[in-house]
């Protein structure tokens, strides 16, 4: 580089960027010193992913510089971008599912000399990048049988296989159980020693408080302010985020839960015992918390109950009676819903409108009694939700694949809450979600336990699962391993339930 020496490695000075007659952008300035940790934070839709891909080549800035160690930069394309040592992991996963894990690191390498690429060497240097990242994941192995948290791994690993001097992490750990998050803020800490300058983007507060030297909030596309995390405490930090105070984060419910069983599920086992032996039941006007690490069954209980993954066997009651759910529209014909954790391949139709996608599930409450569709009644329906849920767009008719990435998490959110379930299995409801829509989202899943609906909520977020829950399992190696009544809640307890332990003696006997 011509100026390693630069004070900063990189400064985005008055940078806007508009969209149309939308302004994303404006005058947005930020500086990053080397061997930094620098956290960018905002509410859904306030431009920090627009502003990192304005910095790697994927959007062009209207107005602005780029500085790399003091030369100005212009990025024409992604390529550009990591030939000049810029990384990025964006929020949604962008392997290609066909090509081994070695392939996918290596993919932007391959170009037209894919045909004299020494195979063996590039899945060995994969490997071992990933090993030095601590995970295990076989680099020959197909990436759409990885699970979803190895395909994060995965990205991650991409980002650092060139030489990189800036990394951009935009939400990594959505996917990631404690310990894994640890594993990568242990990566962060030694990258950063060697040098590299990393922007962390993140909903949890906590981890820019673990992790960060320094943080940036944006505001409706504009810089708040950039604070020493050493001079400032979460508080503020909302303040700066939502421009308001946030008194209750979990919103109380007073709500009888009725002692019938809405839903009993019996000895449900899947392929490959993934699933294995799993009964429980949910009450109506229940929050019913599932926990577990990753990879410990969670969503594929999940999966097989909504008839999106096969059973080998097991028993679903609803209302008392035995129920077939061979198939999500068997589930949906029952009135049982899920909101998938996955919301790119899963959640949410990309390239159709946002009241589009929410008129989907929620024909029948909008249509007629003819069966034709209520044009009056389906936009009251989608403004009100895209107003209960601050989801940030212009109208309803723009495209969910224009809209941010938790923006489309509310979408996905929206369709399901909207109509009427019996019981609405949620993974993961606020993964991308910033903290005053999180609030919005426990607002509206209260609303929907107060109707009598069992909401069963699985989620690695371990405050918010402790917040909503009414009573939580805990899911180990395919099992439910113990079950935690309100006044045993505790990261400890879900913990050692999680690694299969029991709980403490003193603590089990309360
Ligand atoms: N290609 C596009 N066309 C039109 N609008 C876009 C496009 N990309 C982003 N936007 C809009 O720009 C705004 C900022 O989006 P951006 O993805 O940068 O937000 P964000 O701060 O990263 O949000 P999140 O926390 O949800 O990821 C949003 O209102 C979004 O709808």
């Amino acid at each position: 580089m011509k100026n390693d020496k630069s004070e900063y490695r990189l400064e985005m000075t008055g940078i806007s960027k508009s969209f149309g007659p939308v302004s994303v952008l404006k005058n947005v300035n930020i500086k990053i010193a080397h061997g930094e940790i620098h956290a960018l934070l905002g509410e859904n839709g306030a431009g920090k992913s627009t502003l990192m891909k304005i910095l790697s080549g994927v959007h062009q800035k209207d107005s602005g510089k780029v500085l790399l160690n003091g030369t100005e930069i212009h990025p024409k394309n992604t390529h550009d971008g990591q030939v000049l040592g810029i990384s990025v992991v964006y929020q949604e996963l962008s392997l290609v599912n066909d090509l081994s894990v070695a392939e996918n690191i290596y993919l932007h390498k391959l170009g037209a000399s894919k045909f004299w690429m020494n195979w063996k060497e590039i899945t060995e240097n994969a490997q071992k990048l990933i090993d030095s990242l601590g995970f295990k994941i076989d680099a020959s192995a197909i990436v759409r049988d990885l699970s979803i948290v190895q395909k994060q791994v995965v990205e991650i690993a991409k980002a650092l296989s060139e030489d990189t001097k800036v990394l951009v992490l935009d939400e990594p750990t959505t996917v990631f159980d404690p310990n894994d998050a640890q594993k990568l803020f242990d990566n962060l800490n030694r990258l950063k020693n060697e040098g590299v300058s990393i922007i962390y983007i993140s909903h949890h507060l906590e981890e820019i408080f673990k992790i960060a030297d320094t943080v940036t909030v944006l505001r409706d596309g504009v810089d708040t302010g950039t604070l020493a995390v050493s001079d400032t405490n979460p508080d503020d930090v909302i303040r700066l985020m939502i421009g308001r105070e946030l008194k209750d984060m979990f919103p109380k419910r007073d709500i009888e839960i009725s002692e019938d069983v809405i839903l009993e599920v019996k000895n449900l086992y899947g392929k490959d015992n993934i699933v294995n032996d799993v009964s429980f039941s949910v009450k109506p006007g229940e929050v019913l918390g599932i926990a577990g690490l990753g990879g410990s069954g969670r969503t594929e209980m999940a999966k097989l109950i909504f008839g999106a993954e096969k059973k080998k066997s097991g028993t679903i009651i609803l209302n008392g009676k035995e129920v077939k759910t061979n198939s999500p529209v068997d589930a949906v014909g029952l009135e049982i819903g899920f909101v998938s954790e996955d919301r790119k391949e899963e959640g949410v139709f990309l390239p159709l409108s946002i009241r589009k996608n929410i008129s989907v599930t929620s024909f029948n409450a909008i249509s007629n009694r003819f069966g034709f569709l209520d044009i009056k009644k389906e936009f009251s329906n989608v403004l009100g939700l895209i107003g209960k849920l601050n989801i940030k767009t212009p109208n309803s008719e723009v495209d969910v694949k224009n809209l941010s990435g938790g923006n489309q998490q509310k979408v996905a959110l929206a369709k399901w809450l909207s109509i009427d379930s019996k019981v609405i299995f949620i993974d993961e409801p606020t993964r991308g979600v910033d903290v005053g829509a999180k609030v919005e989202i426990y607002n509206l899943i209260n609303e929907v336990v107060k109707k009598g609906v069992g909401v069963v909520v699985i989620s690695s977020d371990m405050p918010e699962i402790m917040g909503i829950a009414d009573r939580i399992l805990v899911m180990h190696e395919g099992t439910i391993y113990g079950e935690l009544a309100k006044h045993q809640f505790s990261e400890e307890n879900i913990l050692r339930y999680s690694i299969g332990k029991p709980l403490k003696q003193n603590i089990q006997l309360n």
